[in-house]
């Protein structure tokens, strides 16, 4: 969340306001952006396959619209969110992570798990409905937990083989069904490094859009084990001193500032701040 923006459910039926759209291709930008008057847009007789209102962005209601494939309007293309995240302004890289995440629940939820019948938004409410079950579904959150263990001047830090050429993070996983974000952290460092934690310190948390991440971060100490690398998923696992760090991963990224967090603290240098 921003000063500027706040979430909401809105009536498609009303007309004006802000649109931003996507397709499998990404969102749309012009020269001036990625949020366009969205009655001009609608003019333009685009192939919607839905509509939800999602917020306000300085008080102006917010729309997504997603379309069924990636049309050409004149001065526009389509950008992924990646590089919204990488490039864009907080402000609309918070937008458009919010919508993603609206869009590929809508995509995902058009039919009823439970009898295979379509399913219709709910108005008031960010909800898909199935009627003869009464059965509602909601944006799906994941809870992942990301932490950074630490050994005096060094810390742990792995290469998935999923990650950009040369660039080390921090441990992660998804929680399953019957953790606690304590016990997925433990897991998770088991299964992925084969190596034991103490003092587990909760650090904060951040909003992943790719595609439903909820990170929890955590600081946590080294407390024995020799690296042991979980086939498949840990490319390279190593201890860097914090004085010799490899290429890191992008700073708008929780893992980042868990990092910086660190080595700020340990070599006395200002603290930064965790991006929202
Ligand atoms: N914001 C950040 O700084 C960072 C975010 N991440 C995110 O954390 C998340 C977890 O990290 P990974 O190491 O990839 O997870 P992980 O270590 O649990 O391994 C991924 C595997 O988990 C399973 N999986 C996929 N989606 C799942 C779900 N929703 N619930 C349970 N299991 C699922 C699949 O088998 C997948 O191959 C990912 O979304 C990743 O993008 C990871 C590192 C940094
Ligand atoms: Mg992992
Ligand atoms: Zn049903």
């Amino acid at each position: 969340m921003s000063a500027r923006w706040t979430t909401a459910v809105l009536d498609t039926n009303v007309g004006g306001g802000l649109a931003v759209v996507r397709s499998a291709e990404g969102f749309m930008v012009d020269a001036n952006g990625a949020l366009f008057p969205r009655d001009w847009f609608k003019r333009q007789e685009p192939d919607i396959r839905f509509e939800h209102g999602i917020g306000h962005y300085d008080g102006q209601p917010v729309y997504l619209i997603e379309l069924h494939g990636a049309q050409a309007l004149p001065g526009c293309s389509w950008r992924g969110l990646r590089q919204f995240m990488l490039e864009g302004d907080a402000d609309t890289y918070t937008i458009l992570g919010y919508a993603a995440q609206i869009a590929t629940w809508a995509r995902e939820h058009r039919f009823c798990g439970a009898c295979g019948q379509p399913m219709r938004q709910v108005p008031r409410e960010r909800a898909m409905h199935c009627e003869p079950c009464d059965l509602r579904s909601y944006p799906r959150i994941s809870p992942s937990m990301i932490v950074l263990i630490t050994r005096g001047d060094e810390i742990l830090l792995a290469r998935s083989p999923r990650f950009v050429t040369g660039v080390y993070s921090t441990l992660a996983g998804f929680a399953e069904p019957g953790e606690s974000a304590e016990d997925c952290l433990v897991r998770e460092v088991r299964e992925e490094v084969a190596l034991e934690v103490r003092n587990i310190q909760y650090v904060g948390s951040q909003c992943w859009p790719f595609p439903h991440s909820m990170m929890l971060g955590f600081h946590a100490e080294y407390a024995g084990g020799e690296i042991v690398m979980q086939p498949d998923e840990i490319e390279d696992a190593q201890w860097f001193r914090v004085d010799a760090l490899p290429p890191l991963p992008a700073g708008r990224s929780i893992a980042r500032y868990l990092i910086d967090l660190y080595v700020a603290r340990y070599s006395g240098l200002a603290e930064p701040v965790l991006p929202r």
